[in-house]
């Protein structure tokens, strides 16, 4: 949702984003985790210093996985940039329906002049020379072949979108006609020579390009398209992504119990990934199986594999062996941001990476953000959209050394900070507009932050869930 679709809708909405917004005074923010939580959710247990929160990864100690962490804004770059030349899908032709959502990859140029025939733009009479005229018996409908030439005085009943016979010289609309008794036509306006009809090739030539390469496919493009006589569009096929969801603890239905929790990345990442421009070909339950997740992953067709969970050090948390025993070439391992910072990126083979997600939602949403949205981006041939930034309407807590991505909501062009933004809330996120960009050391009241929209609420992103 944009600033302005906030304030249009605010009434109702504010109340429930009120619950997640910032707006708590200093008494109250004291009473907070440092990262938005209410206290309940430490279970009393004191959270360390962020600095100390280093992660720790199979084959590393936590020391040098820290050390090795890879900025922020370098970690996207390297997304950005991980795909190698001749790497990327082809662009194909595609059936109108498959191409909404994507750049086209060659200029429209129209097949046809349009409209392609002399038609009629009114129901009424075509007409040949000053009135009145002898009315033909035979109407004219759309859809049918070349009328007969009309001869002066005469005139013929034709309905909008019609072929024009031969010699007509207007279109008189049939509620600016009456017909007397003798059954001739009466024009009870003034009509002008041409009026009402629609010159073949008024709106294009055949031959002429009507939108360049890199336009976005639109509902609006693909009427056009069809127009234009096209049944397929050239465009960059979307990237492919699958998603492989880890963790035996992880239920997918039903309320959490014993131990278990819901799945809340399975619902999630496909209808987001395919807001970023990908293809989910198929998301896989693998449970805490590294043999199942090395099979999934050697076995997948996919130009993009996501993992979720597993990132870390713990007893199963195997993606980091898994991209070992496959021979995979880490690019980024571990990123200074928080949350997410175990989050990787790995060239699994030519022409296929791998995600790593930590498992924590919010975690793995920064994630999708700073790994596999540039990523994405590049496999789709998509334009980066300009970074943009507002000022923050309050002071947000830094960590000393790594940049925050901190659920906002866009008011009155300000970033309002959402409280419930810890690693494993989605609370906040799901009534942000954006994630602000916080550097490390925090931002003051005022300072401009980058914004990272999300999909929900980029005004003409052009981009759709489905
Ligand atoms: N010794 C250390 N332990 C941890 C560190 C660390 O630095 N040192 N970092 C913590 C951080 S930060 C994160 S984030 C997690 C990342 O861990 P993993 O990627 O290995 O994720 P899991 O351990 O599998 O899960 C973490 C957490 O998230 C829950 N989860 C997992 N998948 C889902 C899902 N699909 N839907 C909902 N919740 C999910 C899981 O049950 C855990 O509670 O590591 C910390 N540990
Ligand atoms: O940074 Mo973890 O990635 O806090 O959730």
């Amino acid at each position: 949702m944009t600033t302005s679709g906030i304030q249009d809708g605010e009434d109702i909405q504010d109340r429930h984003v009120e619950e997640a917004l910032a707006l708590v005074r200093d008494d109250h923010d004291r009473s907070r985790h440092r990262d938005g939580a209410p206290p309940r959710d430490t279970a009393g247990v004191p959270a360390p210093p962020p600095a100390a929160a280093a992660p720790a990864a199979s084959g590393h100690r936590p020391q040098d996985r820290a050390h090795q962490a890879t900025p922020w804004p370098e970690a996207r770059e390297t997304a950005a940039r991980a795909v190698r030349r001749g790497s990327r899908r082809a662009p194909a032709p595609l059936p109108l329906d498959a191409a909404l959502g994507l750049p086209l990859a060659a200029p429209l140029t129209a097949l046809t002049d349009l409209p392609s025939f002399d038609s009629s733009a009114m129901d009424g009479w075509a007409v040949a020379g000053p009135g009145p005229w002898d009315v033909r018996e035979q109407g004219i409908l759309a859809g049918h072949a070349a009328p007969v030439p009309l001869g002066d005085g005469e005139a013929v009943r034709i309905a909008t979108g019609a072929r024009i016979p031969p010699d007509t010289t207007a279109v008189l609309r049939s509620e600016h006609g009456r017909v007397d008794d003798r059954g001739r036509l009466h024009a009870t306006r003034d009509l002008g020579h041409g009026q009402d009809i629609r010159p073949r090739g008024q709106e294009c030539r055949v031959g002429d390009q009507l939108l360049p390469p890199g336009t976005l496919v639109t509902p609006a493009v693909l009427g056009l398209a069809a127009a234009a006589g096209y049944d397929t569009l050239t465009a960059v096929p979307r990237p492919r992504a699958e998603v492989l969801v880890l963790g035996d603890e992880l239920l997918s239905e039903g309320l959490p119990h014993d131990g278990l929790i819901r799945d809340a990345l399975g619902p999630l990442l496909p209808p987001w990934l395919r807001a970023l421009g990908a293809e989910v070909t198929a998301v896989r339950r693998i449970g805490d199986d590294a043999d199942a997740l090395y099979e999934a992953i050697t076995a997948s067709g996919a130009d993009l594999v996501l993992t979720t969970g597993g990132t870390a050090s713990g007893p199963v948390d195997h993606v980091h062996p898994t991209l070992r025993r496959i021979g995979a070439e880490l690019l980024v391992d571990g990123v200074k941001v928080r949350p997410g910072h175990p989050m990787l990126l790995a060239r699994t083979r030519e022409g296929q990476h791998l995600v790593g997600l930590p498992g924590n939602p919010l975690a793995a949403v920064s994630g999708l953000l700073t790994l596999a949205e540039p990523l994405l981006r590049t496999l789709a041939a998509r334009p980066a959209r300009e970074p943009y930034a507002l000022p923050l309407r309050e002071a947000v807590h830094g960590h000393p050394y790594d940049t925050r991505l901190v659920p906002v909501v866009l008011r009155a062009d300000r970033a309002v900070p959402l409280h419930y933004n810890g690693p494993a809330m989605l609370r906040g996120v799901a009534v942000a507009d954006a994630l602000a960009v916080v550097p490390p050391g925090g931002g003051r009241a005022g300072q401009a932050a980058e914004l990272l929209d999300l999909p929900w609420a980029a005004p003409g992103s052009g981009l759709c869930f489905t």
